[in-house]
């Protein structure tokens, strides 16, 4: 088993090139977000804008426009019912898909058109409701660069593995034949890239509060955006995400995914240079 250590982040988050621009640095499209769990896809938004994306689009419930708009000026939106979800998804470079999405038939709806409309050069992070859907439609995977973010409860209806049958080598045997990156997310998060499982170094207790999981997406869809191969983006984004709530609860009782974003340029900036 690989250890994700600091040490490796930093291979990965390198200082940016002078001659770039926005597009240079990946176009997100976060899909999620009902009437009640806009929050999820504003965190998810907020913590790509935060983490260095270039561009980041949300596809979500027209209820949610206001709030995100006020809360995250740097993000564009579009109705997730409408005919443009198409477009928007073709247009992205990374798509984010599940954080509050809902499990009903609208949220059914949204994600069998994110799946058709996605290509296998396009990356796509699955999350949430997303894999909680997919689970229990069989629906087939979707033609991209996957990366599943499942929780405990999430991986037991994606592998069928009982919680308490989630060691580690039943994990990395589910996973494999799962397409794409999975990161198995819980106290002690381990990641499983093709034949190898890498295990988080970072990450806390203080972790524990909701919005942590739909943070951790939009971190990943960012640094998949700017930062090659996939795998190494990904796993840098879960030690990351992890580290920066550890920084936050040196001072503070529980690292709030709000407290978490607004750290990250910091933590960032560091860690590149
Ligand atoms: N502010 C918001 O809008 C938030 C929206 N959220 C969204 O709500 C939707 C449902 O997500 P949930 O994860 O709550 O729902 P799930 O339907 O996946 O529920 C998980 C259930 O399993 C239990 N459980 C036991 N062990 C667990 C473990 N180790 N990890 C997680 N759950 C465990 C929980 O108590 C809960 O009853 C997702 O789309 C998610 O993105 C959540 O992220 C919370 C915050
Ligand atoms: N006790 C803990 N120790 C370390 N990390 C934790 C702990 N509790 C939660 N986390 C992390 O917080 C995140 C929770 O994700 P998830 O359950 O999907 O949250 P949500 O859906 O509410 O956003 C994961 O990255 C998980 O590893
Ligand atoms: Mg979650």
């Amino acid at each position: 088993m690989k250890q994700l250590t600091e040490q490796f982040a930093q291979s990965v988050v390198r200082p940016r090139a002078r001659d770039t621009y926005k597009g240079s640095f990946g176009k997100i499209l976060i899909v999620g977000g009902n009437a009640h769990f806009g929050g999820a896809a504003i965190m998810s938004a907020s913590a790509a804008v935060y983490a260095g994306a270039g561009l980041v689009s949300v596809a979500t419930d027209p209820v949610n426009r206001h709030a995100l708009h006020a809360r995250l000026p740097e993000a564009m939106i579009l109705d997730a019912t409408a005919p443009e979800l198409e477009t928007a998804v073709r247009q992205a470079t990374v798509i984010v898909v599940g954080p509050g999405l809902g499990t009903d038939g609208t949220a059914l709806t949204i994600l069998k058109t994110v799946f058709a409309a996605v290509n296998a050069k396009q990356v796509m992070i699955i999350d949430g409701s997303a894999i909680t859907l997919v689970a229990s439609h069989h629906l087939d995977y979707p033609q991209a660069q996957l990366v599943w973010t499942p929780h405990q409860i999430e991986w037991q209806r994606l592998s069928g593995l009982p919680l308490a049958a989630q060691t580690i080598e039943a994990s990395q045997k589910a996973a494999a034949k799962i397409p794409g990156i999975i990161v198995a997310k819980s106290s002690q998060t381990h990641v499983f890239v093709d034949e190898d499982v890498y295990e988080n170094t970072a990450g806390g207790p203080a972790m524990a509060t909701g919005g942590s999981g739909d943070t951790l997406t939009g971190i990943i869809a960012a640094f998949a955006g700017q930062f090659q191969p996939l795998d190494k983006a990904a796993l840098a984004a879960v030690f990351v995400h992890s580290r920066v709530a550890d920084i936050v609860a040196m001072n503070s009782y529980v690292a709030l995914p709000t407290m978490v974003i607004r750290e990250l340029p910091t933590y960032l900036k560091q860690l590149s240079e």
